[in-house]
This record gives structure tokens, C-alpha cells and sequence, in this order.
């Protein structure tokens, strides 16, 4: 499997039009790649949340219409990041996409821990419900969104459903980026699984974006790891490797399922 990682600068110095045909060119120049991802929120920038409501597009809207061509036009797997989704009937979602190699939407994924405590994206949209599995050829992605790196729950669900390839699309800020190095890690070891992790660089709203967008294999070791500015980072991995060491080291067959709660004395 031959992944690239699109490391987006989201600046405000770039418009939202410009930035779409910036990455669409981006994606076109991965032909060859059979999977390739880009970060959240990256039309706006994942914390300017007075952009949210403005840029807020239909599913089918300028972004996913730029993603399924040059989907298309690469001949690849596309997780295109997420969008601010205005739901006709309901809130706002943050929302990924993933095309097929012939620009057909595979899947759309509702980020469902939403950032912010009591304001930003918490407030400003709402949470999706339903986990999200792709097969692509050589794998199961499971997929997930910033914030939700935190919730090893998710993943676990994810990896029952039959996900081998955890994918997260994120806005992280360099403030907390010692988290995200750890928390992709860990995702992938207690997983036994692939983290695909790409975040975003530049800064907009005044957030420092942390970069930094890493691949680790289901032993927890790091394949690659980019820097703090835009990147394309592409690996190469075997995906039999998610098989092997669940095969060599069955931890995820000893789980204790539905264990009790301490007794009141
Ligand atoms: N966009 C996000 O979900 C940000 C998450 C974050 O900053 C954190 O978990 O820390």
C-alpha cells in the first residue's frame, strides 16, 4: 500500500477558491499512490470558527465536486479531510469524504466528538452518530477526525466493524502536538492496527497548527513522520502486517468483555 499524506498550509492570507485548486492539484499529482488523505476542515481551517457558517457547503457541494474529479483524474483513493457540511433538514457537520478511484463517493463520515467544551465546534456543530469503515483494496479504513483521537472507544468500535487502517484527518495545534505523536501511537499498538494521521500546517485564527502528520505500523513504530510545514509525506506499508501480529501477539482476542462496576461496600 502506497500512501500520501497531504500536509495542508491553511493560512488566511490564501482564499478558500484559491486553497481548493491548490490541493485538488495536489491530489492529481499522486497518481500511482493507492491511498491518499488530506486534514481537516482544511477549506477553513479547523479552529476559525467564524468561517464555519460562511464556507458551510451541501455535501455534494465546491469541494466535493473538486475531490471526485481529481479522485478521478489520479486514479486514487481519495479521503479528501472534511467539510463544513450544512445539513438542508439539520445543524452543521464536520464531515469526511472518501472517493473511489473513479470519483464516486465511498463514504462521508460525521466527526462525532466535536472540539471546544462549551464553545467553537461544539457549539457550532453537530455530533455525528455512526461509525465509518471503507474496504479499499488492500485494507479496512476505519475513520475518525482530530478530537476523536482522544476517545480510545471509537477505534475500538471501529476495529470490531473490521478496520485494519485507522485514518485520521485533523486540525491539531502545535500546542499539544507531544499528544498527537503519543495518542497515534497508542491508537496503533492497543489497536494492532495502521494510524494513518494528517494534520494540518500554517496558522489561522491565531492557532499555530502542530504539522508533524505521522504514519506508525501495528507494532507502534513510526514509518514516517513529516515536519511542521506543508508536506506531502508518502510511505509505503504492508498491509499484512495488521494480520501477522494479531496472529504473533492475540492481545485484542483477551479482552474482558462487560466487566462490572465495583461494589458499594
Ligand atoms: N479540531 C480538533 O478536534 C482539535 C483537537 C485538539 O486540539 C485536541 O484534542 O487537543
Amino acid at each position: 500500500m502506497r500512501a500520501s499524506v497531504i500536509q495542508i498550509a491553511v493560512n488566511e492570507d490564501e482564499s478558500v477558491e484559491a486553497r481548493r485548486r491548490r490541493v485538488a492539484a495536489m491530489v492529481r499529482e499522486q497518481a500511482g499512490a493507492d491511498l491518499v488523505v488530506l486534514p481537516e476542515l482544511w477549506t477553513t481551517g479547523a479552529f476559525a470558527y467564524e468561517e464555519f457558517g460562511r464556507e458551510a457547503e451541501p455535501l455534494e457541494g465546491p469541494t466535493y465536486e473538486a475531490m471526485a474529479k481529481a479522485a478521478s483524474d489520479a486514479g486514487v483513493w481519495l479521503h479528501a479531510g472534511s467539510i463544513p457540511e450544512r445539513d438542508p433538514d439539520g445543524p452543521l457537520y464536520n464531515t469526511s469524504l472518501v472517493f473511489s478511484p473513479s470519483g464516486d463517493l465511498a463514504a462521508a463520515y460525521r466527526k462525532i466528538h466535536r472540539f471546544g467544551f462549551d464553545k467553537g465546534e461544539a457549539v457550532l456543530m453537530g455530533a455525528g452518530t455512526d461509525l465509518v469503515t471503507v474496504r479499499v483494496p488492500a485494507t479496512t479504513l476505519g475513520l475518525s477526525t482530530c478530537y476523536d483521537l482522544r476517545f480510545p472507544e471509537l477505534f475500538r468500535g471501529l476495529v470490531d466493524a473490521g478496520a485494519e487502517t485507522l485514518v485520521v484527518s485533523a486540525g491539531w495545534p502545535e500546542r499539544r502536538r507531544s499528544h498527537w505523536t503519543l495518542l497515534a501511537q497508542a491508537r496503533a499498538v492497543e489497536n494492532q492496527s495502521f494510524v494513518v494521521a494528517c494534520g494540518t500546517a500554517g496558522t489561522h485564527a491565531g492557532v499555530p497548527q502542530a504539522g508533524h502528520s505521522i504514519v506508525v505500523d501495528p507494532w507502534g513504530e513510526v514509518l514516517a513522520q513529516a515536519g511542521a510545514g506543508e508536506e506531502v509525506l508518502t510511505v509505503e506499508f504492508d498491509t499484512g502486517k495488521v494480520a501477522t501480529t494479531r496472529e504473533q501477539f492475540p492481545a485484542l482476542k483477551d479482552r474482558m468483555l462487560g466487566l462490572r462496576p465495583p461494589r458499594r461496600p
